[in-house]
């Protein structure tokens, strides 16, 4: 099957996220002539997909450093971060050198972030081999790591130079960690792509495969609207917040289980409550909301997280990135394919909201 190229418009620096099998061979062509050295930075337990993308660098010229870092989440912490510094540094990587990121979405923004912050930044590719990461993390220049007051708070907008999503990495993602990636595709499609929901519709079960039926479109439609989107506002000054649909919550809830908690699991229970949130402001009624629920429980999303948490997740909000001054903002929908922007609710209609994705009433 031929490759699909997604053009992505970055300030001037544009760029392809490829997407096929097989598509692996381009990466020596997007490390660039300028390089010598290529720093290929992965999980730990990765060696399979990264032992010939190392070798292919390596055969076509490149000295290679493969960087392992802690495995999923735990690679976006700053002391992660000083340990690839000190390497690039021995190394002696210069501004010509390159850095490569081939994992998950925690891989990606840090691999993304190294990139943007060594010598104020250097070539970055990224080699994205969960589905989320191919959706989502690897595409549009947001990288960054976590800090124990809230997720993703360290970081930069830095696009990187090209992105590989080879379909052959998909089969061996763990079926918890594909699914998580369906809460991403999912938004996508509640934000800006309606046919989305359909696709997840017409086959849950094979939504939840890499080998299912919709799966292509699936993927090729959620980074179509994440392109379109970043293409318009990389910065994230204004239509680039809807991309941050379930996250306000979301984020609070991977931060109280201390970010052992999947992402995308966190931002499907963030858009449920997202949607009772838009019910009650008024904005769309009970079938959508219910859509919500039935969608994305259909392909084994949660939907609901204890009443007891409230507080904590009230308090650890007020990092949401969308927030101004003491003013929360949340992505909500004025009807599918309709995202707008609630900015301070009331305490009462947060906690209503919450009490509906909890079950119960939860604690003030
Ligand atoms: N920068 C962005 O715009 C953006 C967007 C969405 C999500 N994110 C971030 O992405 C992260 C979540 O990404 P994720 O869901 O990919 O999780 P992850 O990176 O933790 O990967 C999940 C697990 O899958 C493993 N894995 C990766 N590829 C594999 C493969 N092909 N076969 C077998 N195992 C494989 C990983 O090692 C890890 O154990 C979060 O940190 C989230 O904040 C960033
Ligand atoms: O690309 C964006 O913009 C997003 O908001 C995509 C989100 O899915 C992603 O999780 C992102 O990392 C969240 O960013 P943050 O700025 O809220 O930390
Ligand atoms: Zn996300």
């Amino acid at each position: 099957m031929t490759a699909t190229r997604i053009a992505v418009g970055a300030a001037g620096e544009d760029y392809h996220v490829v997407v096929g099998s097989g598509v692996l061979a381009e990466l020596p062509g997007l490390v660039g002539a300028r390089a010598e050295q290529v720093a290929v930075i992965h999980p730990e337990g990765l060696t399979a997909i990264v032992h010939p993308v190392a070798g292919a660098l390596k055969a076509a010229g490149y000295t290679v450093h493969t960087m392992a870092v802690p495995d999923g989440e735990a690679a976006k912490d700053a002391a992660v971060a000083a340990g690839l510094w000190a390497r690039l540094g021995e190394a002696g990587f210069t501004r010509s050198d390159a850095v490569v990121g081939v994992g998950g979405g925690a891989t990606t923004d840090l691999a993304g972030f190294i990139a943007a912050t060594w010598l104020r930044g250097v070539r970055g590719v990224l080699v994205p081999t969960t589905l989320l990461a191919m959706v989502d993390a690897a595409v549009g220049g947001k990288t960054g790591i976590n800090t124990a007051q809230g997720k993703n708070l360290v970081g930069a907008f830095s696009p990187p130079a090209g992105v590989l999503c080879d379909l052959a990495t998909l089969p061996t993602v763990p079926t918890a960690d594909y699914i998580g990636g369906l809460a991403e595709i999912i938004k996508a499609g509640f934000i800006a792509d309606p046919v989305v929901l359909d696709l997840v519709e017409d086959d849950p079960a094979g939504a939840t495969r890499p080998e299912g039926r919709h799966t292509r479109e699936l993927i090729e439609r959620a980074i179509a609207v994440k392109a379109e989107v970043v293409s318009a506002d990389l910065r994230e000054s204004h239509r680039r917040e809807i991309l941050n649909y379930g996250h306000t919550l979301g984020h609070a809830i991977e931060r109280a289980e201390d970010y052992r908690f999947r992402h995308g699991y966190a931002v499907s229970i963030g858009m449920v409550f997202a949607a009772e949130l838009a019910r009650l402001d008024g904005r769309i009624g009970e079938a959508t909301v219910a859509r919500h629920r039935s969608i994305l429980a259909s392909v084994g999303l949660p939907t609901t997280y204890a009443a007891e948490a409230w507080p904590q997740l009230k308090a650890a909000m007020r990092v949401d990135k969308k927030a101004r001054g003491a003013t929360l903002r949340f992505v909500v929908l004025d009807g599918i394919g309709e995202p707008a922007i609630l900015a301070g609710p009331g305490g009462g209609l947060l906690d209503s909201a919450y009490a509906a994705v909890s079950g119960g009433t939860p604690a003030p």
